[in-house]
């Protein structure tokens, strides 16, 4: 059987993942996308074997899998027709899925399912192995580049000037629940741990900016009672993104893969 697959917005994640499925991934069919200028969409999908039809947010819903790669701004234009009409929906902006879980009890109704890939993160089998039994802390620790966290809601907020950090700083300690809302294009990472782990309120994150780094540094700390976690991953920023990780894409494809494959590996 094969699946056909739409994707929201064609930037550092939406245009690698629809590369990929392009050259072909078994069980896989894209059919569609969406992009704000559409015809540099049109152009960016010209020399595909077979190019998707250019289209609107909401007819993206058309696809059996709608995978969304585009500002959290525009999240809700492509959850909700995807959701209402009982696809598998995707989402890369899962900072933004954290207000709005109205939609999962949405998806209930519709038969609808929403797969959150781990995305720029690593480990979350095992965090939800341990959610399985009782955990204790779970916290993570972002440090980027300072480029990387410019534009977030939050510095504007507080008037912070994140180019002028000239040494390691923290600018953030709280909760996953208003680390997502203060930089909803950098911190998708804790809400994906903490719909994981133990929900956004109980979920602790610090976001350092950090003058000496040039990747994006995510690190993990569990307290479970059946163990004890410690990961960090360092992701090389992309080119068309730099707030976006490499590994990101990458990790949307495995999802993607993992949707349809015999084989399946991890939790
Ligand atoms: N889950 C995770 O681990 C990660 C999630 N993200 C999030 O994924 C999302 C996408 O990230 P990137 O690909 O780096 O973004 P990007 O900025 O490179 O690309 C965004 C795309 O959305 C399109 N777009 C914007 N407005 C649109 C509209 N009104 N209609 C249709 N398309 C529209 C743009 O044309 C562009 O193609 C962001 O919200 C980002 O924060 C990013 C990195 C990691
Ligand atoms: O590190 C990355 O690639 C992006 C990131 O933190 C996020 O959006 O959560």
């Amino acid at each position: 059987m094969t699946l056909t697959v739409a994707i929201g917005g064609l930037g550092a994640i939406g245009l690698d993942v629809a590369r990929a499925l392009d050259r072909g991934v078994d069980g896989l069919r894209l059919i569609a996308v969406s992009a704000r200028d559409k015809d540099r969409a049109r152009a960016n999908v010209a020399g595909f074997a077979a190019p998707p039809a250019v289209v609107d947010l909401p007819e993206l819903a058309q696809a059996d899998i709608v995978v969304e790669a585009a500002p959290a701004a525009v999240f809700e234009q492509i959850a909700g027709p995807a959701i209402a009409a009982g696809r598998i929906f995707v989402p890369s902006s899962v900072g933004a899925l954290l207000p709005r879980m109205h939609l999962v009890e949405q998806a209930r109704a519709t038969g609808a399912r929403i797969v959150v890939p781990t995305g720029a993160l690593l480990g979350l089998d095992a965090v939800r192995a341990c959610a399985e039994g009782a955990v204790d802390s779970v916290t993570i620790e972002s440090r980027k580049p300072p480029k990387g966290l410019v534009g977030a809601p939050y510095l504007d907020q507080h008037g912070i000037d994140v180019l002028a950090v000239t040494a390691p700083t923290v600018i953030f300690e709280g909760n996953a629940f208003d680390a997502a809302a203060g930089f909803p294009a950098n911190v998708n990472v804790a809400a994906a741990l903490a719909l994981a782990g133990i929900g956004p309120q109980r979920t602790t994150v610090q976001i350092w900016a950090d003058p000496g780094v040039t990747r994006n540094i995510h690190t993990i700390r569990v307290e479970a009672a059946a163990a004890r976690l410690t990961m960090t991953v360092e992701n090389v920023p992309s080119e068309a993104n730099p707030r976006t990780g490499k590994l990101t894409p990458l990790s949307v494809l495995a999802c993607l893969r993992g949707l349809t494959s015999t084989l399946k590996i991890g939790s």
